[in-house]
């Protein structure tokens, strides 16, 4: 079953760049939550510092109730076995065939016999639907395929939390909902807490139960689904609709004067880019059909039920919604 995941306060800087500062939130354990944001905002740094890859110099991160930031480094080696990680490319190693890349991190953490090692694999390279290409190198095959043996070495520890470095880099849009719905099904079938870090808009706007984005180094908000998808903040509108009209630049933010001129651009009739002007919520995607329930909704029912008061009218109206046609929450 997945634990809980919170932020306290936490800051990043590389030297005197700051990433992002302040940054409080919870993956409520067992559910599906994604952190959006433009290019370069420091999500892949927020990922890897949750896993202690990194270190904020301010702030705490409570894995389970235990602080990474302050606990012992025997801790911190126990807490690691609770996550799986699925980097943007896998991460495989070249020179092994997929199931001896699956089998590594049985090998290195665990005193399994091999053929106990076989049975995990194997589950998992079947659940992953990889099975017939255990003996492939990761080179001779696609980069879909890597990403799901990226996901079934994730898996073979039987994680709590698994983090998902951007699942879609390198995947048709076809290929991306396949490992969308991959990731629900295994979150349906072992209950782990999952962190999705995107700039893929269709993801962001089907998968997860919770949606945060990061922009000017501050993370803009965090929350329930409903509360982003409904959002009139302009740099949440604009990144929604993957247009150019907004505060996000081409580097990270635009200035006044910019502004102005592509706004006289625009009104002028210049293509502001985007292909598509989606405004609300649209069906999240469901575990498929024999999968067992997704333990998560409930729990997050009774989450968003209780916390329904403090969220902005446009949300809470969407979830009352959702009530209505018995889809969601
Ligand atoms: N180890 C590091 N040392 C110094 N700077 C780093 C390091 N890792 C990341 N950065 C810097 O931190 C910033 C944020 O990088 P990060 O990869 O987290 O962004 P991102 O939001 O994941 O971007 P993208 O969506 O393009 O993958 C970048 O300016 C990057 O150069």
């Amino acid at each position: 079953m997945g634990v809980e995941v919170r932020t306290e306060g936490i800051t990043k800087s590389f030297g005197s760049q700051r990433i992002w500062q302040d940054v409080s939130l919870t993956l409520p354990r067992g559910e599906v939550s994604a952190l959006l944001g433009p290019s370069g905002t420091g999500k892949s740094v927020f990922l890897k510092s949750l896993i202690g890859l990194l270190r904020p110099e301010q702030g705490s991160i409570f894995i389970d109730g235990t602080d990474i930031m302050t606990c012992s480094s025997k801790q911190l080696y126990e807490i690691r076995k609770l996550f799986g990680v699925l980097f943007q490319d896998g991460a495989l190693f070249g020179s092994m065939n997929l199931f001896d890349n699956t089998a590594f991190p049985l090998r290195e953490h665990t005193k399994k016999s091999e053929s106990e090692i076989k049975k995990i694999v194997m589950e998992k390279l079947e659940l992953t639907g990889l099975l017939g290409a255990e003996g492939k190198l990761p080179g001779e095959i696609s980069g879909g395929m890597r990403k799901r043996a990226g996901l079934a070495r994730a898996l073979v520890l039987d994680p709590q939390i698994i983090l998902v470095d951007e699942p879609d880099s390198g995947l048709d849009p076809v290929r991306t909902s396949y490992l969308a719905q991959l990731l629900i099904d295994i979150n349906a079938q072992i209950d782990a807490t999952i962190l999705i870090v995107t700039h893929n808009i269709n993801l962001a706007r089907t998968v997860p139960d919770n949606i945060g984005m990061l922009f000017r180094r501050q993370l803009v908000m965090f929350g329930p689904r409903e509360v982003l998808l409904t959002s009139e903040e302009p740099v949440v509108k604009q990144f929604l609709n993957g247009r150019m009209q907004g505060p996000i630049g081409m580097s990270e933010e635009k200035d006044e004067s910019q502004m102005a001129r592509e706004q006289a651009m625009f009104d002028a009739g210049h293509h502001a880019g985007g292909a598509e002007e989606v405004e609300g919520i649209i069906p999240q995607m469901r575990a498929t059909p024999g999968m067992p329930p997704r333990e998560a909704e409930h729990r997050r029912h009774i989450r968003v039920r209780e916390m329904m008061h403090t969220l902005p009218p446009a949300a809470q109206k969407a979830i009352e919604d959702s009530l209505d046609t018995g889809s969601r929450v």
